[in-house]
């Protein structure tokens, strides 16, 4: 998985890569520049530049320094660049001042290329140019932001609000080096004015910054720049993105001798049905997603009204009542035991919640609480609820999470990840928040950012569908934190499988996906 980091962790990297590694900062700067280079030329589709213009807007840090390496291999494929350098040329010290310097000859060269020294100056000349791309050299990691929105001032904002003019004007590509300039890449709050690019291209690492906040509407598509900074230097990672291979990693294959037994029980405890209302739907989902992710048997403690109804929906399925005596003793046999979809939130739900956690049986187990149970816990008292779980993994979206951890939601919209940590370690729990990116973070350790899949999943039975397919990975054998990452994955993949049109997407269509998005990661003739 990737390592995600902050700032501070990019900038101590930087450092180490120089005076540890000898690397040089130099080198560094090339490689920035090349890989910038490297994606231009995808993005164009062309190994060559004739014929095309691009606008580079450069601040006096190295993430300007970056700009100026840019422009000259831009240059070398026989671009036209013009460079707009928004300080005066004494404030520029090192290798920065290097980079000019070196530009500077190349116009004594007679190349395309035009350098102005104030945004005023490039204006005119800027107005009637059409640029195939700009790209934003202003500010990177080191931005200072002191708080959301703070106003930035001139020549900054200058240059910001000019990319932001021609991007609207033109439709011109914006390619922003490391990151936007304005936006703080730690939060992923930005300054006002902030660049709004359409490409991001990263140096070594993506940053915290880029999937919270403003940071994912600022950063378009990300594109990762290898720039030989190795990972050992950002070890241990505070934060690790999710990916296929790791997906596919917690997807544990039937062996070829195996038995129904062997390969994962779930028992769900959901469902509900009262005078007023019946809610069994939330329970047909998350067992058919636990039985499309591969779980051998699927148990299902419901109202025993519902169980016709059931077996002709899910045959695969066993019922059994809601006597918390009949339950206790499925639960000796389950590997995973999943409470919450559909439970309601009556008096007797919450009671059944607290009659299971405080069976030592059923907290044996590796138990995932998701929905009505996860409404029930502040009822009961979180500690005294989960204090004797084993293995326990909690499956909030923010207005439960809100519920459950007493804070704001804006509180947590603005630093999801952090909250779900500080509530994983002060409970001793796992916690799968549940959002863009969805957080998994656990007592101890990197917290884990799933990014997959898109708005397609905001619908009515979504959480449902994920958490059944939790139950199925770890009783399967992966942990629940891993069960729960590994599943985030497949069902944003499955929901992206399900329509083109993501709003057309409903979650009985991403059940309908699950196994395609699982089958797809592997050889056929690896499956059993
Ligand atoms: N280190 C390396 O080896 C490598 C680094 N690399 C590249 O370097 C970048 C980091 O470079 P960096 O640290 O020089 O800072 P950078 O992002 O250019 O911007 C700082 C400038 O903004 C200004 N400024 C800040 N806040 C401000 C405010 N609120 N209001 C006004 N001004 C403000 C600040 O001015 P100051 O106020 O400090 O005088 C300074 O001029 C990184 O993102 C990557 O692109 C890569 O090449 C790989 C190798
Ligand atoms: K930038």
């Amino acid at each position: 998985m990737q390592p995600v980091v902050t700032v501070q962790e990019m900038q101590k990297a930087d450092k180490a890569a120089i005076e540890l590694l000898h690397i040089g900062e130099t080198r560094l700067m090339e490689l920035a520049g090349r890989e910038c280079l490297r994606v231009i030329k995808e993005s164009l589709k062309r190994d060559s530049f004739s014929g095309c213009s691009f606008l580079l807007v450069c601040g006096k840090g190295n993430n300007g320094g970056d700009g100026f390496v840019l422009a000259r291999h831009l240059l070398n494929l026989e671009a036209s660049v013009d460079l707009l350098f928004l300080y005066p040329e004494s404030l520029l010290q090192g290798v920065n001042r290097q980079g000019l310097t070196t530009l500077q000859a190349y116009g004594e060269h007679d190349a395309p290329l035009r350098i102005f020294e104030s945004h005023d100056e490039a204006l005119p000349f800027v107005a009637e140019t059409h640029y195939n791309i700009i790209i934003d050299a202003i500010t990177g990691t080191g931005l200072r932001l002191n708080k959301p929105g703070m106003a930035l001032a001139s020549p900054l904002s200058e240059g910001i609000e000019l990319i932001n003019t021609i991007r609207d004007q033109t439709g011109a590509l914006t390619l922003a080096i490391d990151v936007p300039s304005g936006l703080d890449a730690t939060t992923g709050l930005s300054a006002t004015p902030v660049v709004m690019a359409d490409i991001t291209v990263t140096m070594a690492y993506p940053k915290r910054g880029f999937y919270l906040n403003e940071g994912p509407e600022c950063c378009g598509e990300l594109q990762i720049a290898e720039i030989s900074i190795p990972r050992f230097l950002v070890e241990p990672s505070s934060y690790l993105l999710v990916d296929q291979e790791f997906a596919a990693k917690q997807f544990i294959l039937r062996e070829a001798s195996s038995a129904k037994h062997t390969n994962g029980k779930v028992l769900i405890i959901a469902g509900s049905q009262t005078a007023q209302s019946s809610m069994l739907g939330a329970a047909i989902l998350s067992a058919k997603a636990a039985l499309k992710s591969g779980a051998g048997y699927v148990c299902l403690s419901l109202p025993i009204s519902l169980a016709g109804a059931m077996h002709t929906a899910i045959p695969e399925a066993v019922i059994i009542g809601r006597d918390i005596a009949t339950i206790t003793e499925k639960a000796h046999w389950a590997d995973t035991i999943l409470i919450g979809c559909g439970l309601g939130r009556d008096q007797e739900a919450i009671e059944l919640v607290r009659e299971l956690l405080a069976s030592s049986i059923v907290t044996s187990k590796k138990v995932i609480l998701d929905a009505d149970a996860l409404y029930a816990l502040p009822v009961i008292g979180i500690a005294e609820a989960l204090g004797k779980c084993r293995e326990v993994l909690l499956t909030p979206h923010y207005g439960e999470f809100s519920r459950l951890s007493t804070l704001p939601i804006e509180e947590i919209a603005s630093d999801p990840i952090e909250c779900a940590r500080n509530f994983a370690t002060l409970h001793g729990v796992s916690v799968l928040l549940k959002g863009n990116p969805t957080i998994i973070a656990e007592a101890e350790g990197p917290v884990l950012l799933n990014t997959s899949g898109t708005e397609a999943l905001a619908t009515a039975g979504s959480g449902d569908v994920l958490s059944g397919m939790i139950a199925a990975l770890s009783a399967k054998g992966a942990s629940l934190s891993d069960a729960a990452a590994s599943a985030a994955w497949f069902h944003g993949r499955a929901g992206d499988l399900a329509s083109d049109v993501a709003s057309l997407v409903s979650s009985g269509m991403v059940v309908d996906t699950i196994q395609q998005a699982i089958q797809e990661i592997f050889e056929v003739s690896h499956l059993s």
